[in-house]
């Protein structure tokens, strides 16, 4: 059933819920536009996630790299524990301004960095994340967001404003050396054409020939942000826990990275070859989904494995759920990377594994969250072992909400090799 949502009945499944007619603003970003402007967004920016811009991007996350290993480092002196969840949050954060904004932010030491401010304010509502993105991705949730403000105001200014300004420079400047995000998008922006959305109509050809307007690059640049933060940094932090619970796997995984990389960097190239990676980091993403559902909408009445489904009907995939089914996989609450071996991994059967959605509408940024993620490990396992502390909360309690965190952070110890 979930395969013909997804994938093979798309065409009656194309939206995700809708509830925020009133607030155009974000109509423009790609996960909560519908139908053909939808596919002209996913089709104009689809391209800035490519390999060829992943690889282009690998210096930008290299340098956030070196702070992340610095960081972890000064807060780890003396022994002391060290909370994951805000170290790789502070790197997430630096990833997605330098990927996303081209700016170049040490959130965790210069915490006061306006960008690093507007980007917490952002993102951290009353409740339990972004509001705007649990609201797309979890209707469920809506009706205790429905009457306060998606974002915060003056945050929500201020990126506008800060954007601007970006693309404003940008528009001015002569070089063409910058890779991010931004820079991609404004790439695929029409500068002779600015109608809005309805003055082109619904058709996707008509939007095509436009390209992106200033509202819709401000949009996605905005969404961009707060889609990557919190589910990179709890892949990130609940691959750090994991590991130190399985000091077997851990030391593979040491051993893997020192076989087949030697003293080479981490990079986009070099890190999806390394197989018992990939293993451990899609068992973390079974048994620590960050985004546990998503959502998708009824466009007409329709009818799916005889089950009769009215138009405006919304769909819920607990993905998190169909993690810990007993049926696809056996013993769901044993850590074990060998399910996804090469010997093993045809055997998953398929659409039981749904960390980053599926179909033509699942994640647009899957590619960077994982070399970043991916790098990230690569340099930590190298440089330090992730060791359990006395105050570890075992097993961490989880946030309530759509989106999977630790509830009391998570503290580890961090040994310098
Ligand atoms: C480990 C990190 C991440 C996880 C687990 C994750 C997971 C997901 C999931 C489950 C969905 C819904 C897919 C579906 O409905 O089929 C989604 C959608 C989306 N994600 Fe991610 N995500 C991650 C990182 C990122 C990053 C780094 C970005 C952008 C820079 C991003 C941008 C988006 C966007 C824009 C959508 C909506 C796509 C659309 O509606 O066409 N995500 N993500």
């Amino acid at each position: 059933m979930i395969k013909q949502i997804l994938v093979k009945r798309f065409s009656d499944f194309t939206d995700r819920p809708q509830s925020f007619q009133d607030r155009k603003f974000f109509d423009s970003a790609v996960n909560v536009a519908s139908g053909e402007h939808w596919k002209f967004l996913r089709t104009t920016l689809s391209p800035t996630f490519s390999s060829g811009k992943m690889r282009n991007m690998t210096p930008l996350i290299s340098r956030c790299l070196e702070r992340l290993i610095e960081n972890a480092r000064n807060n780890s002196e003396n022994g002391k524990s060290v909370e994951m969840k805000s170290l790789f949050g502070s790197f997430t954060m630096d990833v997605i301004c330098s990927t996303g904004f081209g700016i170049e932010v040490d959130s965790q030491r210069k915490p006061n960095h306006p960008f690093v401010v507007n980007a917490r304010k952002a993102m951290s509502a009353n409740l339990v994340g972004p509001r705007i993105l649990l609201a797309t991705m979890f209707p469920d949730l809506r009706r205790f967001i429905r009457n306060i403000p998606l974002m915060d105001k003056s945050a929500l200014d201020f990126f506008i404003e800060a954007t601007k300004s970006v693309i404003k420079e940008r528009r001015n400047s002569t070089s063409n050396n910058y890779r991010d995000l931004i820079q991609l998008m404004i790439n695929a922006h029409k500068e002779q054409d600015t109608k809005t959305e309805e003055q082109v109509g619904l058709n996707f050809d008509s939007y095509k020939k436009r390209g992106l307007t200033d509202n819709e690059v401000l949009a996605n640049a905005l969404m961009f942000l707060l889609a990557a933060f919190d589910t990179t940094s709890s892949l990130l932090t609940f691959t750090s826990y994991l590991l130190a619970m399985n000091q077997d796997v851990q030391d593979k995984l040491r051993l893997e990275i020192d076989d087949k990389l030697g003293t080479n960097e981490p990079c986009y190239d070099n890190v999806f070859k390394l197989q018992y990676l990939d293993m451990v980091v899609s068992e973390t993403l079974r048994m620590y989904t960050p985004a546990s559902r998503f959502s998708r909408t009824a466009i007409m009445d329709t009818e799916v494995c005889g089950i009769k489904i009215p138009k405006g009907l919304d769909i819920t995939v607990v993905a998190n759920a169909i993690h810990f089914d007993p049926e696809f996989w056996p013993n769901p609450h044993k850590f074990d990377p060998e399910r996804f071996s090469p010997e093993n991994k045809d055997n998953i059967k398929p659409f039981t594994f749904l960390p980053f959605g599926a179909g033509p509408r699942n994640c647009i940024g899957k590619r960077l969250a994982l070399t970043e993620a991916k790098m990230a490990i690569v340099d930590m396992v190298r440089n330090f072992r992730f060791i359990t502390a006395p105050d570890t909360e075992i097993p961490p309690k989880l946030q309530k909400g759509g989106l999977t965190k630790p509830a009391n952070g998570m503290y580890l110890k961090l040994e310098a090799l």
